[in-house]
């Protein structure tokens, strides 16, 4: 008996002893090759497996049982299908059984990202591809190679950026990038759904005075508290809060006409009247005020989302030169 022979007969044995795989698969390959091929795909740090045209499951490696969350065994005779979620399922479905009608063109299909449904409950996101198993190995049966590649930790990390990429870093609000998207969202959904669109300006009174007075550091205190009081006066989780730069902020208020974003600014007025700086570190008498401008869509009033905040803009210093801590708007 030669060297390789005697290599492959020891794979075989060991691998016979310790995977499951379905009955096309071990049918299809010659015992050697049955062998190494497990060997292979057992070694493999990425989640293979096989399946059949109906997408049952011929092989499962282990890194890809324990991204379906079973084991190899258990695993052999279910279908993929139903470890994908729903919004992945149908994809999977009629590409597999649309390939039935087109045996003879190989199949590449993807990396795609899909959210797999584990058997714990746990969903995790992971990119999956299927190819033809090569015609040099498998029979008659067509069989795929598929491989799940888990991208959970990368997604972690994207959605982390994503959530400080759009976020302000020192209230928490969101930031200017995040407010002119939202902004170009609201505003399409108002023009086709003639729902009113309203923005506040809020402006900061005499702000330097403030940093000038208790310094920087209480200035961004204050700033942070100012806009925690601006986020719970907004009435639904549907509007959005912002800093738009400095000592200014915005608030967007979708389906709020005219009298409603007044009565939100009145609110947000009263409260940041009647805040103290205490906690802070300073004097009871300490007090901020803020102007606040309003413009509102309806009708078509403006022609684009700039011009609403051109509108706004112009209302906060129409409430800046009547004094300060003034709310005016823009009829
Ligand atoms: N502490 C702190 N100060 C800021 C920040 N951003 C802007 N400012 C300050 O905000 C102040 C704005 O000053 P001005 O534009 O003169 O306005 P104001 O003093 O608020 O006066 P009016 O707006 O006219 O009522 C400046 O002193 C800026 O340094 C910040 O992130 N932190």
């Amino acid at each position: 008996m030669s060297k390789q022979t005697t290599k492959n007969s020891q794979i075989l044995s060991t691998t016979q002893q310790s995977t499951a795989a379905g009955k096309t698969l071990t049918t299809c390959l010659s015992h050697i090759q049955f062998g190494a091929l497990i060997e292979l795909f057992n070694g493999t740090a990425e989640g293979v497996f096989v399946i059949d045209e109906q997408g049952t499951f011929e092989f499962v490696n282990p890194m890809a049982a324990q991204l379906l969350g079973d084991s190899q065994q258990s695993l052999i005779g279910q279908s993929l299908l139903q470890f994908l979620h729903e919004t992945d399922r149908d994809k999977y479905m009629y590409t597999l059984l649309n390939w039935l009608d087109i045996k003879d063109t190989r199949l590449n299909f993807g990396p795609n990202e899909v959210k797999i449904n584990k058997l714990d409950g746990c969903i995790i996101e992971a990119d999956l591809s299927i190819s033809n198993m090569p015609q040099s190995i498998a029979c008659a049966q067509k069989l795929y190679v598929c491989i799940l590649h888990d991208l959970s930790a990368h997604k972690a990390v994207f959605n982390q950026l994503k959530i400080q990429a759009s976020t302000d870093h020192l209230t928490g609000l969101a930031n200017r990038f995040m407010l002119d998207e939202s902004l170009n969202k609201f505003w399409a959904e108002s023009i086709q759904s003639h729902q009113p669109l309203s923005t506040i300006l809020i402006d900061v009174d005499y702000f330097k005075n403030f940093n000038d007075n208790y310094g920087h550091i209480k200035g961004d205190k204050c700033l942070q508290k100012i806009a925690k009081v601006i986020l719970q006066c907004i009435p639904s989780r549907d509007c959005l809060a912002a800093r738009y730069g400095g000592e200014e902020f915005a608030v967007i208020l979708p389906r709020c006409n005219r009298d409603s974003a007044q009565v939100v600014a009145k609110h947000i007025q009263q409260q940041i009247n009647a805040m103290s700086f205490t906690d802070i570190g300073l004097p009871p008498e300490v007090k901020v005020s803020v102007s606040q401008g309003i413009a509102c869509e309806f009708d078509n009033q403006y022609r684009t989302c700039e011009a609403l905040i051109c509108a706004a803009d112009t209302a906060l210093y129409r409430a800046k030169t009547d004094g300060r801590n003034k709310i005016s708007t823009c009829l």
